[in-house]
């Protein structure tokens, strides 16, 4: 699949290695598959300019969206863009295996540390790895698929229920074209793990006309109007004629877009139809995103009048209720607010109900462990926070649940803590331990604060170093007044409250 030049063997020796960022990535595989013709490769400042002043690269092709690439700017400041023997960059996958060569021909400053880097891109290796490889086939292999005609392009970033269904058949019907369903596997973090969304689109095949799946990296930009020109244009490069918008979908790149009207179901005969044609009274309308999800969540099964059953199937499967899913339960607070001990309550609690496999994070292992060697200065917390998180992360993507139970005092981190785990399609609760400083110094169980306040330790949590308040917990406890076994009941009827946990039979 290697499009033409490549770098000799002596510049890619000596060149530098990148690992870009998720959507650069996803990005990086567009450009290589020819999907953003005739974009070759990362925008120059030049292409830039010219794109956000008149919607056009500099070569006149009519193109809307940036698409570019930062790299730390040491890493830059290694490359000589008028030297083709030191300009060339070598990008690779998050696991550093090449993945293609950049020759950075323009290089300019972002922010502080930071460069944006333009040129040409070309495959190395041989294309990739991953579940579902075979299905990325490139724009080419598709059109070459495609029978001559009509094609209505469908971008199946959710999976398709029965109204979706019924419109993709209507306008397949009307415009009497060939299906095409692009299914976005851009980045992780979508409502569903990209393998779990094709497997439910798969599911839904035999309620489709004959179609052509193809799983696309498209990345999600965070602008609703590029993210729609950008599906719109690589649509058009898979072949796609006409479009089915998804709702907020734009027309542009040339092909025309459908915006479908409202579908409600008719329950005198079983038929979806366009809703203004159905009595009020007979009619029900599709279910909205977060009605789905808390019947998932719930454990609930999603109703045969709006999905068919195969699709219900995977999704139950993709997202099985709460109690059955991974979760990570981050205690934050003072040292000594009570963290370790409610954290060990609830381990044991938890493993008494045996749903899961519970791993204790416990403060003083993990600064042993996976720690060792960092102190307290902010990058040693940080580091430790984001150590901490992967793992939890790791454990909660395998359906286990993870206790932590750090002083996690930066907001930043622990944003970042939960991030990382909503990603695996886990939960995340944050439960802020808010026992004041003067009770935790009162307890002082080792002596930390005492030493403190003498200046024989600085940089100590709540007296000379920060702690940033959460101000977004699912659950805030104080202990000053509690004991230990109401402080782990408080957590616990969260939990339950929340349906992350089975209520505890009361005879237990
Ligand atoms: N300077 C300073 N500040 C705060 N805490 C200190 C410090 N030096 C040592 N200790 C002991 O280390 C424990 C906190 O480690 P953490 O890994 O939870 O801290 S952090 O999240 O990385 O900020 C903390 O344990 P806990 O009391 O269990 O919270 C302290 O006992
Ligand atoms: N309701 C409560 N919850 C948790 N700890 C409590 C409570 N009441 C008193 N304590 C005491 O407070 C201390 C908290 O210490 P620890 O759990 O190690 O805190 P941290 O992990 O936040 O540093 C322990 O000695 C514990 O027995």
């Amino acid at each position: 699949m290697s499009n033409g030049w490549v770098p000799p063997d002596e510049v890619l020796r000596d060149a530098p290695a990148y690992s870009p960022r998720p959507g650069e990535l996803a990005d990086l595989e567009l450009l290589l598959t020819g999907a953003y013709t005739p974009l070759t490769g990362f925008m120059t400042r030049a292409d830039l300019v010219s794109v956000s002043r008149r919607s056009r690269l500099t070569d006149d092709v009519p193109w809307s969206v940036p698409v570019t690439l930062q790299v730390p700017a040491a890493l830059a400041e290694r490359l000589d863009v008028r030297d083709p023997a030191h300009r060339t960059l070598v990008l690779t996958d998050g696991e550093g295996a090449p993945m293609a060569a950049l020759e950075v021909t323009d290089a300019w400053p972002v922010r502080d540390g930071v460069t944006g880097v333009g040129g040409p891109v070309r495959r190395l290796g041989d294309g990739g790895h991953g579940p579902f490889q075979r299905l990325r086939r490139t724009p080419e292999e598709i059109r070459s698929l495609l029978p001559p005609g009509r094609v209505l392009g469908v971008v199946a970033d959710r999976p398709l229920h029965r109204p979706q269904l019924a419109q993709i058949a209507h306008a397949t019907r009307t415009l009497g074209a060939h299906l095409l369903v692009l299914i976005p596997i851009g980045e992780e973090g979508g409502e569903l793990p990209p393998e779990a969304l094709i497997r439910s689109v798969f599911a839904a095949r035999d309620r489709m006309p004959p179609a052509t799946l193809v799983a696309v990296p498209l990345p999600r930009r965070r602008e609703e109007i590029s993210d729609a020109l950008l599906r719109a244009r690589v649509s058009a490069a898979y072949g796609v004629t006409h479009l089915l918008s998804t709702g907020e979908m734009l027309s542009g790149a040339g092909l025309r877009v459908l915006v479908p009207r409202e579908l409600a179901y008719d329950n005198r005969d079983g038929q979806w139809r366009w809703r203004e044609d159905i009595p009020p009274r007979n009619r029900r309308q599709a279910l909205t995103q977060a009605e789905i999800d808390d019947l998932l969540d719930r454990g609930f099964p999603l109703p045969e009048w709006h999905t068919p059953p195969a699709v219900a199937k995977e999704l139950a499967h993709a997202r099985p209720p709460r109690r059955y899913r991974g979760l990570v339960i981050f205690l934050t607070g003072l040292s000594g607010s009570g963290k370790s001990t409610i954290a060990r309550g609830l381990a044991d609690a938890l493993r008494e109900q045996g749903e899961r496999t519970i791993t204790l994070l416990d403060g003083d292992i993990v600064r042993r462990e996976l720690s060792a060697g960092l102190g307290f200065g902010k990058a040693d917390r940080d580091a430790n926070i984001r150590r901490i998180s992967w793992v939890a992360a790791e454990i909660a993507r395998h359906r286990g649940v993870a206790i932590c139970c750090p002083i996690a005092p930066y907001e930043q981190a622990r944003a970042a803590a939960r991030k990382m785990t909503l990603a695996t399609g886990a939960g995340f609760l944050l439960i802020h331990v808010s026992t004041p400083l003067e009770v935790c110094e009162q307890r002082d169980r080792k002596g930390l604060y005492a030493r403190a306040r003498a200046g024989l330790l600085t940089g100590m949590t709540g007296v000379d170093d920060p702690y940033e308040e959460p101000t977004n917990a699912d659950l805030t406890v104080d202990t000053t007044d509690l004991t230990v076994e109401e402080a782990v009941q408080a957590v616990l009827h969260q939990l339950a409250e929340t349906g992350w946990v089975e209520p505890r039979h009361p005879s237990m």
